[in-house]
């Protein structure tokens, strides 16, 4: 048996004419983070829906492990936040736990783990008086139940300020830390960059990457932006390192991961001409770009 919490061989789905997962690998194995991302309708949901059992699939295999979708066991090991996650409202947060809790046969300590998710002074108030947000993390002290193995969270911060946002990071970090595999499905692509361990882009349904952040970075090439400051004379600095003069004083130039050592020693060498040198590697937005144009191609 696979030593990996979910896997997806070969899967396709197409809604009517329309492929919409076309040959699709993935792997999670416990304890990782990773983030599912794409444009609109690249096919994010419909692949968290085939590992849910919620909508069948033509071809190729999905274990959640070892147990096919929509299985007890598969059931039993999932918890899943959808995007827009809803909750009868006359119902409080205590009570709605509390029955998800005996529901699931999960137990767990209810109040704990509303306190956990920030809602201590809330769970006595009735949902249909809760922001957003505050669903939202009601949401997330349902897949807190249960210690789940899997965990599939649809634009989990999608509605969150910023300290939410950070927050929920934390709580899918100590899930991770647990050994549950993670799967999130986002647009925010700077939040995912810094805290999940591995990158998955769908485009059109076609898996086009797969690997960590630094790896994809390695694979695509793409080149580091170095920024450097002149003591008086940034003309002669660009003159010499051949970039372009940006804000008065600094200098920037673009140089491939396979020169940069070079780069740096003619900057090193320029001595006290030099006051300040910020090196910025391809950011997750730039890979994201690479990865999607070169599936267009
Ligand atoms: N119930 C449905 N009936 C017909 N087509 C559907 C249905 N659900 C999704 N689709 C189509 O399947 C494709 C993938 O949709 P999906 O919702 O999986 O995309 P997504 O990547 O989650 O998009 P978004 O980022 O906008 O949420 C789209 O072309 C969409 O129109």
């Amino acid at each position: 048996m696979s030593d990996m919490t979910l896997t997806l061989k070969s899967v396709c789905k197409s809604r009517g004419k329309l492929c919409v997962l076309d040959d699709v690998d993935l792997s999670l194995a416990p304890g990782e983070r990773v983030a599912l991302l794409g444009h609109n309708g690249a096919g994010k949901s419909t692949l968290i829906k085939c590992v849910l059992g919620l909508t069948s699939f033509a071809g190729g295999a999905i274990h959640i492990d070892g147990a096919r979708p929509g299985s007890a066991d598969a059931r039993r090991n999932t918890a899943y936040l959808p995007e827009a996650v809803s909750f009868h409202p006359a119902l409080t947060g205590r009570e709605q736990l509390s029955l998800f809790a005996q529901l699931s046969g999960a137990g767990g300590d209810v109040p704990g783990l509303l306190d956990r998710v920030g809602l201590d002074d809330a769970m006595d108030r009735r949902i249909g008086a809760y922001s957003k947000g505050m669903r939202q993390r009601l949401g997330l002290a349902q897949v807190l139940l249960g210690r789940p193995k899997l965990a599939l969270l649809d634009e989990p911060t999608s509605g969150l300020d910023p300290i939410s946002r950070q927050d929920l990071y934390a709580i899918i970090d100590e899930l991770a830390g647990q050994g549950t595999a993670v799967l999130i499905a986002s647009h925010a692509l700077t939040e995912v960059e810094a805290r999940t361990d591995r990158i998955a882009i769908l485009r059109k349904g076609v898996m086009v990457a797969d690997d960590t952040l630094a790896n994809l970075s390695d694979l695509a090439g793409l080149p580091i932006r170095l920024r450097v400051r002149a003591r008086e004379n940034p003309e002669a600095l660009a003159a010499h390192l051949g970039g372009n003069r940006v804000n008065g004083a600094a200098v920037e130039m673009l140089c491939s991961p396979a020169d940069k050592m070079q780069a740096l020693r003619r900057i090193a060498a320029m001595g006290e001409a030099v006051v300040d040198l910020e090196m910025t590697p391809p950011r997750l937005e730039d890979l994201y770009r690479h990865y999607a144009k070169e599936a267009l191609q």
